[in-house]
């Protein structure tokens, strides 16, 4: 089967990153994840990124670079990350599609949503590929 990538943003604001919480589908309503999605056919992962966080969050957004790394998901899907920022005029995120909630959350604060299973190695090498070391945690994984 041939991989299909979710790309998440790590959209940041200074060293605090923004965290979602999903409203739907059931399964993972109430869950934190990165704003996102699916990269459709013959679609470049960042111009995915900027695309979802318009849809989803009404902001303009600038992609930075990929966070090294993959998260497998429910196949054929694998998340990628990518680094992104607001750009200098942009409307402040808001929960328009997907998401009833939203956080910026600072390094120390990192776990204190429950984000989706794979979003926590993802989250925590995004901190350190940003030069930050993340605290213990989260409690359980
Ligand atoms: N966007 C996003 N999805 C994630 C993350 N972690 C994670 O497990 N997922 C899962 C949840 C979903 O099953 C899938 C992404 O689907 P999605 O619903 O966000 O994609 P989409 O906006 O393109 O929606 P659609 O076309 O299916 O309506 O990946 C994450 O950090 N961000």
């Amino acid at each position: 089967m041939t991989e299909r990538i979710v790309v998440g943003a790590a959209l940041l604001d200074g060293d605090r990153l923004l965290a979602a919480r999903r409203s739907a589908p059931a399964e993972l309503a109430g869950r934190w994840e990165l704003p996102g999605g699916k990269v459709e056919e013959g679609e470049t992962p960042d111009a995915a990124l900027v695309r979802e966080l318009r849809e989803e969050l009404g902001v303009d957004a600038r992609p930075g670079e990929r966070v090294p790394g993959q998260w497998p998901l429910k196949p054929p899907y694998v998340l990628h990350v990518w680094t992104a920022s607001l750009l200098p005029g942009s409307a402040a995120p808001a929960p328009l599609e997907d998401h009833d909630a939203l956080r910026w959350l600072s390094p120390g604060e990192i776990w204190d949503v429950p984000w989706l299973a794979a979003d926590v190695p993802a989250v925590h090498r995004t901190l350190t590929h940003l030069g930050v070391t993340p605290p213990a945690g989260p409690p359980g994984a």
